[in-house]
């Protein structure tokens, strides 16, 4: 039996409640149809043939949301869609591969357009070349819809509508070049016939072809891709840097063969002579100018000196060259070889101080000894990755699924985790620090106060009693402890003390977590600390350190407590459906009200009309505050204005008034306007400091 198993056996078997055998097993139970109902989905779905679906990870990985409306997701399967509805996903792996052909063709022009044009002797082989050539132009015409075509972000969503995608190519400068990539240069062929060239007539006619570099950018935009996918980067950008550097020096001596031609084959010691049979020979040709063009630019030197200021220009240029571009791509190299090592060198500075340290300190050869080999372990398991700071820059969410996966083995036998919600996991995997502890170091000391709970991921652990010999439980990956004295069991004898000692059999790797970061995450799962305050409970009754009686005593307390915030939390419930009740009703009131007063006021308003009595604003300083109709008038406007009804009928009351007791009258000079006599309808209300007046006006005399 494994030791993991020991410690849970003891569990049960000190429940010894079948109930919760039952439970765990009905959780078995449904463990093992959801596998098997997800097996099946996957076996009709045709998906996930390779892989065998695993539960742990369903459970915990968050899931990529695919819509299968997506066009482009159907691009992905079909990847075109007919007609002139084309869409290509740049993210996809198909598009990836294609841009990877696309490369090929590019490097064939690159190397094989220059060569052939200086080298007759390989320009020879026409049938070969003309359909490697055309192979490659059916390649960049497809490319040029496929670019065409390639979907953009906009907003963060992919952008897929072939008008608005050819739009974006067509805005983009990507176009021009593929243009000229695309002209059909080998039409000059009609004229210069290709497989006709020898040494008196330089270049052959495929140098037209050279406007097939012109889609160099989509050969760097496969490096820009593999270099971030690719898992071994430095890897890569050596390969690439090492291609570089072998393209530049093909070029050089294609260059250094066309001077050589230009000047004249033989005319002196430093261009190429062509006369005997060994030098006629297209292989001698090519590996002398390669030969030639290597120490140039590498500024070795060691080359025939040159003799005629042409000559002298071009290794003055190579030179350049040679120390600009070479120094630099060599010195990349350099650095690239030395940050691959940056891990190794760093580890190797830590171990040396600590080495420096105990020997300056004087510590005992065996301590000295158990260091080191503390250090070759952890070195030889992680390579002393620091994991933490390797993915500080990912948000925490990616954080939790790159842990829970690199972990998937330890965690998926942890116990509390398999039950558990999602969020758990992710709250504590981020929070677990790796500890590396060497054969026979104490973890813990029975006595000693707790603070941090263990996982075991790897290794073997004893938990031993006082004599040190005795032991009560064996460890291993996946098993838990530490918890009980951390978790502050109410009747716990020990208090928050260690109740076991435990100690590491062989090398172990742990996974610690703080009390802190524990009772953080476990405030918010609180069937999760049930679970583990139960085993903790477990381990003390059998070692008789848990106090029954306070145990008790708690969990009344405990059950009494969520009675009552059970009970407050219904009554607050209860309150709250009353409240939305009377509000409502209110709302109802108010609605009804507001009724009444618009026809209040309409038949104020009528009346008030058919009496030639209009309201109007005035502030100036004949205000008459006793006056009747004046106030009356106030009452009026303001109290409709508010909405108010007890009011509105005062208001009511006195407009009414006014009407069967008429108001001596108000001249205004000779002109009588009737002003704003509706405007009681659509005004709001006004601060009552305003003064406001009721007039009655009557007509123009003269009229
Ligand atoms: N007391 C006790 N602890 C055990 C036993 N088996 C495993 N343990 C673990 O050993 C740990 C020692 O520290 P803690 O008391 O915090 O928590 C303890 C338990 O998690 C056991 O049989 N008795």
């Amino acid at each position: 039996m494994s030791p993991v198993f020991t410690i849970h056996k003891i569990g049960l078997n000190n429940m010894g409640s079948a109930a919760n055998e039952d439970n765990t097993s009905s959780n078995w139970m449904q463990r093992q149809f959801s596998k098997v109902t997800r097996n099946l989905r996957y076996r009709i779905s045709g998906e996930g043939n390779s892989k065998t679906p695993d539960w742990f990870l369903d459970k915990f990985a968050a899931q990529t949301f695919t819509d299968p409306e997506e066009p482009l997701y159907q691009a992905k399967r079909s990847k075109l869609l007919c007609g002139l509805k084309l869409a290509f996903d740049p993210t996809l792996p198909g598009h990836y591969h294609w841009l990877a052909v696309v490369s090929l063709a590019i490097l064939y022009n690159m190397v094989f357009v220059i060569g052939r044009a200086v080298f007759w002797e390989l320009d020879k082989l026409t049938v070969l070349w003309f359909v490697l050539d055309y192979l490659c132009d059916a390649i960049y015409v497809f490319d040029t819809i496929v670019h065409i075509h390639e979907g953009y972000l906009e907003q963060g969503l992919m952008v897929k509508d072939p008008k608005m995608l050819r739009k974006h190519y067509l805005k983009s400068v990507s176009w021009r070049y593929d243009l000229i990539s695309l002209l059909p240069t080998d039409l000059a062929y009609y004229w210069w016939i290709p497989g006709t060239c020898d040494a008196n007539c330089l270049p052959c006619p495929v140098i037209v072809r050279l406007n097939r570099l012109f889609r160099l950018p989509r050969m760097w935009e496969w490096f820009d891709r593999t270099e971030t996918a690719t898992s071994y980067p430095n890897a890569f950008r050596i390969c690439k840097v090492v291609m570089a550097i072998l393209v530049l020096i093909h070029w050089n001596a294609c260059l250094y063969f066309a001077i050589s031609y230009a000047i004249g084959f033989g005319t002196d010691n430093w261009v190429y002579n062509i006369t005997g049979a060994r030098n006629e020979t297209l292989a001698h040709q090519y590996i002398y100018s390669f030969y030639w063009s290597t120490l140039t630019l590498t500024t070795i030197g060691e080359t025939p000196q040159p003799e005629i200021d042409a000559e002298y220009l071009f290794v003055v240029a190579d030179f350049l060259a040679g120390v600009l571009i070479f120094a630099t791509i060599v010195g990349n190299i350099g650095s690239m070889i030395s940050n691959m090592n940056v891990a190794r060198v760093e580890f190797q500075n830590k171990m040396d101080g600590v080495k420096q340290y105990m020997a300056f300190r004087k510590v005992s050869g065996e301590l000295e000894a158990r260091v080191i080999r503390w250090f070759a372990y952890t070195w030889a398991q992680s390579g002393a990755l620091d994991e933490e700071n390797v993915l500080s820059s990912l948000p925490d969410k990616l954080k939790a699924e790159i842990a829970i996966r690199v972990h998937l083995d330890t965690l998926r036998k942890v116990r509390i985790f398999q039950d558990c919600e999602p969020g758990l996991l992710e709250a504590l995997v981020l929070k677990l620090k790796l500890q590396v502890f060497s054969p026979g170091d104490y973890i813990c000391r029975k006595g000693d106060v707790g603070k941090e709970m263990y996982i075991v991921k790897r290794g073997r652990l004893q938990v031993v009693a006082d004599d040190g010999k005795t032991v009560l439980a064996t460890l291993s990956a996946g098993s838990v402890f530490g918890e009980v004295s951390v978790l502050e069991i109410a009747g716990n004898r020990t208090g928050n003390r260690r109740t076991a000692n435990v100690r590491a059999l062989g090398y172990s790797d742990l996974f610690c977590l703080a009390k802190r970061d524990l009772w953080e995450a476990l405030a918010d799962y609180p069937d999760a600390r049930a679970t583990l305050t139960e085993r903790g409970c477990q381990l003390l009754r059998k070692d008789g350190l848990l106090d029954e009686a306070v145990f008790e005593n708690a969990q009344t307390t405990q059950q009494s407590m969520e009675e009552t915030v059970h009970k407050l939390e219904t009554t607050v419930d209860m309150l709250n459906n009353r409240l939305q009740g009377l509000l409502t009703d209110v709302g109802e009131e108010q609605a009804k009200i507001k009724q009444r007063i618009s026809k209040i006021e309409l038949r104020c308003v009528s009346c008030l009309q058919n009496h030639n009595l209009r309201f109007m604003d005035t502030e100036d300083e004949n205000t008459d505050s006793d006056d009747l109709t004046s106030l009356a008038a106030s009452d009026l406007r303001s109290d409709v204005g508010g909405y108010s009804e007890l009011p509105m009928i005062s208001a009511y009351n006195t407009s009414m008034h006014l009407l069967t007791h008429p108001m001596p009258v108000r001249e205004r000079g000779h002109s009588l306007s009737v002003e704003r006599s509706s405007g009681l309808l659509n005004r709001a209300p006004e601060p009552r400091s305003k003064s406001l007046r009721l007039k009655r006006i009557h007509k123009d005399t003269s009229k």
